[in-house]
Formats: structure tokens, sequence, C-alpha cells
């Protein structure tokens, strides 16, 4: 069997997407303030420079026909340059099954501007497409050729509670605690600009909604880079009566001191990884001892053949694995390996920031059931098809 063609296409969303509202998340660009000589990056909300309306699909075809999916989110035009550009014509007539051949080939090949960010994502999707391949043309869902089945399903957490109004949070966690979830990730809103009113409203809404999950489910907090050292030192010993189970990106992902610094800090876990890159990357955060929770995502990270590498690397530090955002591509990683305890679950809603977005380009995705996911046995490669329904509501670029 031979790789034929690539076919990478930026699906553009032009649907209803749902305005910025509340605080919403901190994130990094809340530190760079808002410089009234030129339009802010983000816009009229800091966020705005980490929505992502757009995703590239990959589709990768064989000469014996057989078609796999990959896809990535990250500067989804940018990617598909990239993919066009350099990445197809390293992997076209050569064996899906040489994976780790061809991995190399394309992280070595870009290695000199591409070894973080959107080169590893772009070589993510059509790792992901390979491996789609793979499982079709032995007739086995992916998870089965990475090691099996390791859970006869797969717990997750409800993630959103992003930080508008605090009776509306509470409704929504109301909402998930009865459908059934037992752990739940909530955003801050506030951060160092925000001064000690910010840190006052940060603790608000953690109490907001341990109020109504109570202490006997899983609370995760997320602040998405929008802190600094000296912030986050304030707060966590604050934080910590909240008994969370992690708190994730405190700082930007290059802070890896800072990162080792709050993880040994307090009793709280520091979690990351959705910003970071390839196996070296995750050996640099275990080695400092910069996280507790490992959350690469399989659409960045370097694919499933990097992922599967960096799930035994975590497994060997007893650092568990719990990826960025759910979404196949990560939920056949968390199935096939002990170290990764959870998936993240962010269930289908209208566009906001973006996550949501793979619900409208793709079918198959797992419906969460009581705060549980399930991967079929029988559905071969990643168990994905691109929907048709949703089509009228993306441009797409070829
Ligand atoms: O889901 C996450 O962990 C993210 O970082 C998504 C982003 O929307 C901010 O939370
Ligand atoms: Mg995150």
């Amino acid at each position: 069997m031979k790789i034929k063609s690539v076919r990478a296409r930026v699906f553009e969303w032009k649907g209803k997407t749902v305005p910025p509202q509340g605080n919403f998340c901190s994130n990094a660009m809340d530190l760079v303030y808002k410089n009234p000589a030129s339009q802010h990056a983000a816009g009229k909300d800091t966020m705005n420079t980490f929505r992502f309306h757009q995703w590239t699909v990959v589709e990768v075809e064989t000469d014996d026909g057989i078609v796999g999916l990959g896809n990535v989110a990250l500067a989804p035009r940018i990617a598909k340059a990239i993919i066009d550009e350099y990445l197809a014509p390293l992997v076209v007539g050569q064996d899906p099954w040489d994976y780790e051949y061809l991995n190399q080939r394309m992280y070595r090949a870009t290695h000199a501007w591409g070894r973080k960010g959107v080169g590893m994502a772009a070589i993510s999707a059509v790792d992901i497409a390979i491996w789609d391949i793979l499982g079709k043309s032995v007739d086995k869902p992916v998870f089965k050729l990475l090691g099996g089945r390791t859970k006869e399903k797969i717990p997750c957490y409800y993630s959103k509670l992003y930080r508008t109004d605090l009776k509306e949070m509470q409704k929504e966690a109301e909402t998930y605690l009865k459908q059934g979830f037992r752990a739940f990730k909530m955003r801050f809103g506030y951060g160092p600009q925000h001064l000690q009113q910010g840190v006052v409203e940060n603790l608000k809404s953690v109490e907001a909604v341990r109020e109504v999950i109570g202490y006997d489910n899983d609370l995760m907090l997320e602040c998405y880079m929008g802190w600094n050292v000296e912030y986050a030192r304030r707060i966590l010993p604050k934080l910590e009566k909240f008994q969370p189970r992690w708190l994730e990106e405190p700082v930007v992902a290059d802070d890896i001191d800072g990162y080792a610094e709050l993880n040994a800090l307090t009793s709280i876990p520091i979690s990351g990884g959705e910003h970071e890159f390839s196996l070296y990357g995750f050996k640099q955060l275990l080695d400092r001892k910069a996280v507790s929770v490992v959350q690469y995502d399989t659409n960045r990270v370097g694919g499933i053949t990097m992922a599967h590498k960096i799930n035994a690397l975590c497994e060997a530090y007893s650092v568990p694995v719990i990826p960025h955002a759910g979404q196949m591509h990560n939920y056949h990683l968390t199935m096939s390996s002990l170290n990764c305890p959870m998936s993240e679950y962010f269930p289908m809603f209208d566009v906001e920031v973006g996550n949501e977005l793979f619900y409208y380009i793709f079918e198959g995705e797992p419906v969460a059931q009581d705060g549980f996911l399930q991967l079929d046995d029988d559905k071969p490669g990643l168990g994905l098809t691109l929907r048709t329904d949703y089509l009228q509501q993306f441009n797409i670029i070829e």
C-alpha cells in the first residue's frame, strides 16, 4: 500500500457564533495592554486571538482507495500551506505502515522552523490521517493498534464554565451535574491586571461552582496562561481550600521554571501541555517537575505517533496524561493507556471559542453518557466521517 495523495482543506465557519460574554477566560493576551494607537491584537475581547473558527481537514488517500482523515486547528491556513508545500511531498509514494519513518521524516525536514507550534500541528494532521488509514486497512479501531482497550469506558470531565455571570455559571454546572458528570473544569476571568478585586472575583467564582457541585466531585481550574508567577504565588494558597484536582496553564508555556515553582508551591497540582510539542518538549516538563498532569493535544504535539511515545514517557514518570480538548484523535490515546485516566469533554454547543467546531465538521464523536465516553471495538480507524449537513455554513478553501 502506498500514499497516493494528500489533500488539505481549510473549513472556515461562517455560521452563528456566540459573542464574547463577561470576563470569559483569563489568557496570555490579558497581560498586554490595549494600545490606543492600534487595534489591539485581540480586538475588544482579549480571548480573540485564541478563538479559532477555522479547522484544517486533511485527507490522505492510498493507492488502494483508503482515505485517512486528519485535522489541525492551530493556525489552519498556515498549517495547510505547510502541508501542501513541505509535508505532502515527504509522504506521497510512501508506505503508511512506515509511520515512524514518516513522522521522523516530517519532523526532521521541517526542524529548522517547525519543531514547535504550527509546524508540529501540521505534522500532527498528516500523522493522524495515516493512523486512520492503518486502522481502516486492518479493520481495527486505532486504539487497538496502540495497546487496545484499557478501560470499559472513558471517564470524562465537563469542560466549559467560562467566566460569565456567577448565577449563569451555577446554572450551567447544575445542568451538567444532573447529566451525570462528576468532574468539571471552569475558567478564571481575572488576572494580575485586575488587582486585588480580580483575586476576590476569582475566588468568588470557584466558591460559586463548588457550592453547586459540592466536594464529592472533581473541580479543575483553567487560567489559560493569563497569570504570572507573582500573581499565582499569591492566589494559589487561597485556592487550596477548594481542593481543585489541578490548576491549568497559570503562565505562558515557555516559563518552565515558573511552572516548576508553582507546581511545588502548594498542594494544588499544576497541569499543562496543550501548548507544548514533541517528545523532547514533554521530557523537559517532566525532568523539571513542571507539571503534575500532562495535557498534550494529539492534533498539535506531532500526531498519534508522537503522542503514543509521550504516553509511555509520562507513564515512566508516573505523571498522568489527560489530553486537551477531547476529540477522537485524543480519545484513542486515552483508551489505549492505563496512564490516561480520563478525557476532557466539550459537549456540542453553539460555536464559541472554537473547540465545538469539531462536531460541525466530523461525524462519529462519542456523546458522553453519565460522564463516560465509549469507543467502538468494531469501528475501524478513528471512527470519523465528514459531515455534510453543516457544509453550507463553511467556506472551504482548497
Ligand atoms: O480546554 C482547554 O483546556 C482549553 O485550554 C480551551 C480554551 O478554550 C481555554 O480553556
Ligand atoms: Mg487548557
